[in-house]
């Protein structure tokens, strides 16, 4: 929803699951604080380059769709969003684990104790071998989403190279859902889908298309068509 017209928002929803779309993915920012900020004050130490929405914005979307509302929390304190996300009426809780190193155990709890399904998201420097940890236990998460861009902007590049963390945790993890985000669309969804992932997420293609309904089928037959032939 990130390319959508938010003073549209729920119209722009309605849209997309008419067009097909199975989940609604809302990438949530906690904008940025230059680089010498940082150096004089941790706490002032944001996620990414830019500011989007928050649980007051799902709470009222959440009123008008009861589509799953896939969010992607772009933040430095994940922790301290989940309360809030929960009674807005989020689905699904994804936190990046570059910034919950020390405290997803308490986190993974907390998102299924509020009745959302957490996911694990990693940046395109983060080697995939960080998430392993995560989906082993009594508390796994349920969903890693592989960052194919810089996470921050949508229209970006998609980044192939990502692919090789995609098939490492398809083989490893058969049935573990795989979510790619950035760049996706029908020039790279068949590259994504051999790879094994299987929630594609799709801002500027789907969007940007004439024919948004038809982007949406295409990203799905190649999704069906990887996963019949592995
Ligand atoms: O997490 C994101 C950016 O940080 C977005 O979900 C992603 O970039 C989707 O947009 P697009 O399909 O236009 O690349
Ligand atoms: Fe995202």
């Amino acid at each position: 929803m990130l390319s959508s017209d938010f003073a549209n928002l729920a119209s722009e929803a309605e849209r997309m699951v008419t067009f097909g779309a199975d989940w609604l993915h809302m990438d949530i920012m906690d904008g940025y604080v230059p680089d010498f900020a940082k150096l004089f004050c941790c706490a002032y130490f944001h996620f990414v380059p830019n500011l989007t929405i928050g649980a007051p914005v799902i709470e009222s979307l959440r009123k008008h769709t009861k589509a799953y509302l896939d969010c992607h929390l772009m933040v430095t304190n994940p922790l301290d969003y989940v309360d809030q996300l929960g009674k807005a009426g989020a689905s699904g809780f994804t936190f990046h684990v570059e910034v919950s190193k020390d405290n997803w155990q308490e986190l993974v709890k907390k998102i299924k104790s509020k009745g959302m399904r957490p996911g694990v998201a990693l940046n395109p420097g983060t080697p995939i071998e960080e998430v392993f940890p995560l989906l082993e236990g009594e508390n796994p998460v349920e969903m890693v989403l592989v960052m194919t861009v810089e996470p921050g902007f949508g229209g970006q590049k998609f980044m192939p190279d990502m692919m090789n963390k995609v098939r490492t945790l398809r083989e490893k993890y058969p049935t573990l859902d795989i979510e790619v985000d950035g760049g996706l669309g029908p020039s790279t969804i068949d590259a994504a889908a051999a790879a094994g992932a299987n929630c594609i997420v799709a801002g500027s293609s789907v969007f940007g298309a004439p024919e948004p309904a038809q982007v949406i089928s295409l990203l799905r037959t190649s999704v069906n068509k990887a996963q019949k032939t592995c």
